[in-house]
C-alpha cells in the first residue's frame, strides 16, 4: 500500500539537491551557540595533553593567551574554565575555592584584561579543591547541603569579583543558586549571570573530565546523593523550576546527548536560554571511535552539535568548540 499522496507527494524533492536542502533546513549551528570549557594548571610553560581527551591540553597562565587567541578570533562568545588543583592545594573543607589568588582567579583577571569581549564562565563546586573529590563539603559521611551553600556561596563571590560574568553551579546542593544571587546582589554585583547545571546527572560520562583535573582518583564513593537519577525525567523540570525562582538567568542539562529527551522538555517546559553540555566522555567516544577509523570525526562532531540545537538546546558547552567553529567560518 503506498502512502494516497503519492506520487503527488514526493518528501525526497526538497532533498534533491544541497541549495534545497539548505533553504529547507529547519535548525542552524552558528559560532553564536558555542561555550568552549578549557583546563587550566598551575607552574609555567605547561601545555599539558589528556590522555582521554584527545586534543584537549591543560594549560598553564603564562600559554593562556596563545591558547585562548584562536577562540576569540573565531568570534565564539563565551569560554569556561576549569582548574587542575595540586594535590597540596585540597583539603576536607575546598578552602582553596575562597582564596582570590587561586589558579582561576588569577586566569579570570587575566582573561578579562587579555580578551574583554569573551565571556568568561566559572565553575562553582568544590570538587576541584576537596581530597575527598565531592563538590560540596562531608558531614557525618554525607555531603552537607547547608554547609556547603556557605562555601558556595564564597566560591561564588570570589570568582565573580575576579571578573567571571556567569557563575555556573554545578554542585547540585538545593538551594545555591538563590543564595548565590542574593550574595552577588548584596555586593552591587547585579549583571552577573547565573547558568545553573539545573538537571545535571549521576553519569558515568565525567570520567575522563575527572582526569583531565585530576578529581578522579580521589573521588570517594558516588555522587548520586546530589547529582540526578539517570531514570528521571519530571524532577529535571522540577529542578529547573527550582532554580528558575531562585533567579538563574540561564540552564543547563548535562550530559548532552544522552539526555536531548531533558533539554526538549525543558525548552518547551520554561523557553528560558537552556544550555546543554556535551561531556568529556562523549567526546572521547567520538575521538576513540575516529582515531579507529570507525566513524568520521567531522562529520560526527557537526551533526552531534546539531543534534542539541534540534532538541532544542540554544547553547551548547563542546569541546569541539574550535573545530566547530573552524568549520562553521569556513562555511
Ligand atoms: N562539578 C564538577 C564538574 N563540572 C563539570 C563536570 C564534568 C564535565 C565533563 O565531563 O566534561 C564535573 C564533574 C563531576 O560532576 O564530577
Ligand atoms: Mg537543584
Amino acid at each position: 500500500m503506498t502512502h494516497p499522496l503519492f506520487p503527488i507527494s514526493r518528501p525526497r524533492r526538497n532533498r534533491v539537491d544541497e541549495a534545497t536542502r539548505r533553504l529547507v533546513a529547519e535548525n542552524r549551528l552558528s559560532v553564536d551557540d558555542l561555550i568552549w570549557p578549557i583546563f587550566l594548571v598551575e607552574g609555567e610553560d605547561q601545555n599539558q595533553p589528556v590522555a582521554s581527551m584527545p586534543g584537549v591540553r591543560r594549560v598553564s597562565l603564562d600559554r593562556l593567551a596563545e591558547h585562548v587567541g584562536p577562540a576569540a578570533e573565531l568570534g565564539i562568545p563565551a569560554i569556561a574554565l576549569f582548574p587542575a588543583t595540586p594535590a597540596g592545594k585540597k583539603d576536607a573543607e575546598g578552602t582553596e575555592a575562597r582564596n582570590p589568588e587561586n589558579l582561576m582567579c588569577r586566569a579570570a583577571r587575566q582573561l578579562a584584561r587579555d580578551f574583554p569581549n569573551l565571556a568568561l564562565v566559572g565553575d562553582v563546586a568544590l570538587d576541584p579543591y576537596t581530597d575527598h573529590g565531592h563538590d560540596g563539603v562531608i558531614r557525618q559521611g554525607y555531603v552537607h547541603n547547608d554547609e556547603s551553600l556557605e562555601v558556595l556561596v564564597a566560591q561564588a563571590v570570589n570568582q565573580a569579583e575576579a571578573g567571571i560574568g556567569i557563575i555556573a553551579p554545578s554542585d547540585m546542593m538545593d538551594g545555591r543558586v538563590g543564595e548565590i544571587r542574593k550574595a552577588l546582589d548584596a555586593r552591587g554585583l547585579i549583571n552577573t549571570r547565573i547558568m545553573s547545571y539545573s538537571a545535571k546527572y549521576a553519569s558515568a560520562f565525567y570520567g575522563p573530565f575527572r582526569d583531565a583535573v585530576g578529581s578522579g582518583g580521589a573521588l570517594k564513593g558516588d555522587k548520586k546523593t546530589y547529582q540526578m537519577n539517570p531514570a528521571n525525567s519530571d524532577e529535571a523540570i522540577r529542578e529547573v523550576a527550582a532554580d528558575l525562582a531562585e533567579g538563574a538567568d540561564m540552564v543547563m542539562v548535562k550530559p548532552g546527548m544522552p539526555y536531548l529527551d531533558i533539554i526538549r522538555r525543558v525548552k518547551e517546559e520554561f523557553r528560558v536560554p537552556t544550555f546543554a553540555y556535551q561531556v568529556s566522555g562523549e567526546y572521547a567516544m567520538i575521538e576513540a571511535a575516529a582515531a579507529n577509523g570507525w566513524i568520521d570525526r567531522e562529520k560526527a562532531m557537526m551533526e552531534s552539535l546539531m543534534a542539541f540545537r534540534r532538541a532544542g538546546a540554544d547553547g551548547v558547552l563542546t569541546y569541539f568548540a574550535v573545530d566547530a567553529a573552524r568549520r562553521l567560518r569556513a562555511g
